[in-house]
């Protein structure tokens, strides 16, 4: 029997207002926040409750609009330069995920072209508005084209585990890693995934679990010590994660945890791989020692589990994201197709088609 996906939808463009479903209430609340202006678009961002890298650049690129629907300038230049402020300021909410960048660049270019064609500052604002729906439009068909071509690496039955949340709430639908859980799903394979739990903010636990059980997907949760065990029992055949940023020589950034569990799934002779919609490519940015990596607060770890599990002022290092050496990556699956090494070449290929 075939089933049909039909999720939460994390960001939300609806009668004017920019609605966030609050996932850092999930699973145990499912809320929603109307978000009014720039600084609750940028708390949001920096405080995950809007997360995951496409769902991070589709609510920036509102945030623009957001930011500046009210700002009454004298001309278009001005509009102009309030346009580049606001979005230079929401790119400061996280530095890891190149979707921000992404989306951001592309809302201040529109502006700019809208403009040298003669738009009315009314129509600019309009187009600022259109510019964020088609992101999110496209990051829905990107998934599912990511989705599609991950299936042709894997068949029914197949054991799969991921790490932290790649998933329909990280996008605007489908996810990236969990696109071909859904397809499959969809045809009605029987597949089994493994999720690991994801210290410190355990969005494997909290969203991938239930996003992949309320879509009726075999989902077993695992916290994150226990992948070995499971690759070494059998159970997993593939690995696949998302990506914040790949570098231009095929380097992942992902996060924390990530590259562990390639170094585990190396040891198991399992392949590993990413799902990277373009939008996540950073062809600028030549390996990944030169991505940024966000650290974040020390309670996210001391408190991280609604109580306090260690000493309050003990010393923490708490890295969001870790790279993952592009060796230790089979291919990287984008929605133009499925990349292998030599990854300097076939990345920069996708941008030249
Ligand atoms: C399709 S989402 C890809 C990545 O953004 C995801 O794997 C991830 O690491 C998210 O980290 P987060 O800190 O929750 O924003």
């Amino acid at each position: 029997m075939t089933k049909t996906y039909e999720p939460l939808q994390s960001v939300r463009w609806d009668n004017d207002e920019l609605i966030l479903l609050d996932q850092t209430r999930l699973p145990e609340q499912t809320e929603f926040l109307i978000l009014q202006d720039v600084q609750q678009v940028w708390d949001a961002i920096e405080r995950l409750k809007v997360r995951g890298a496409p769902a991070i650049g589709i609510t920036a690129a509102y945030g623009v609009y957001v930011a500046i629907r009210d700002f009454a300038a004298a001309t278009v230049d001005e509009l102009l330069v309030e346009v580049q402020k606001q979005a230079d300021y929401l790119a400061t909410s996280r530095p890891t995920a190149v979707n921000l960048f992404w989306a951001l660049d592309r809302m201040v270019r529109r502006a700019k072209a809208a403009a040298v064609q003669g738009e009315s500052m009314t129509g600019i604002k309009q187009i600022l508005l259109s510019e964020a729906q088609d992101i999110q439009a496209e990051d829905e068909a990107v998934c599912r084209a990511i989705g599609e071509h991950a299936l042709t690496l894997f068949s029914d039955g197949i054991g799969l585990l991921t790490h932290c949340n790649a998933g329909g709430l990280a996008t605007a639908k489908y996810g990236t890693a969990t696109a071909p859980m859904y397809l499959a799903h969809e045809k009605g394979w029987n597949i089994k995934v493994f999720a690991d739990e994801t210290r410190p903010v355990l969005q494997g636990a909290r969203l991938t679990a239930y996003e992949l059980q309320q879509a009726g997907i075999d989902v077993t949760l695992i916290c994150d010590n226990m992948a070995a065990k499971v690759m070494s029992n059998g159970w997993v055949q593939a690995v696949i994660v998302g990506t914040d940023r790949v570098a231009a020589n095929g380097d992942v950034a992902n996060k924390i945890g990530t590259y562990g569990l390639a170094v585990l799934a190396r040891a198991h002779n399992i392949p590993f791989y990413v799902a990277a919609p373009l939008s996540s490519i950073d062809i600028k940015t030549p390996t990944g020692k030169e991505i940024p990596i966000e650290e974040r607060e020390a309670d996210e770890i001391i408190r991280g589990l609604g109580r306090q599990v260690a000493p309050a002022d003990i010393k923490v290092y708490n890295p969001a994201f870790d790279v993952t050496p592009h060796e230790y990556v089979t291919a990287i699956i984008t929605e133009k197709g499925i990349v292998r090494a030599p990854y300097t070449d076939n990345l920069q290929a996708l941008f030249q088609k």
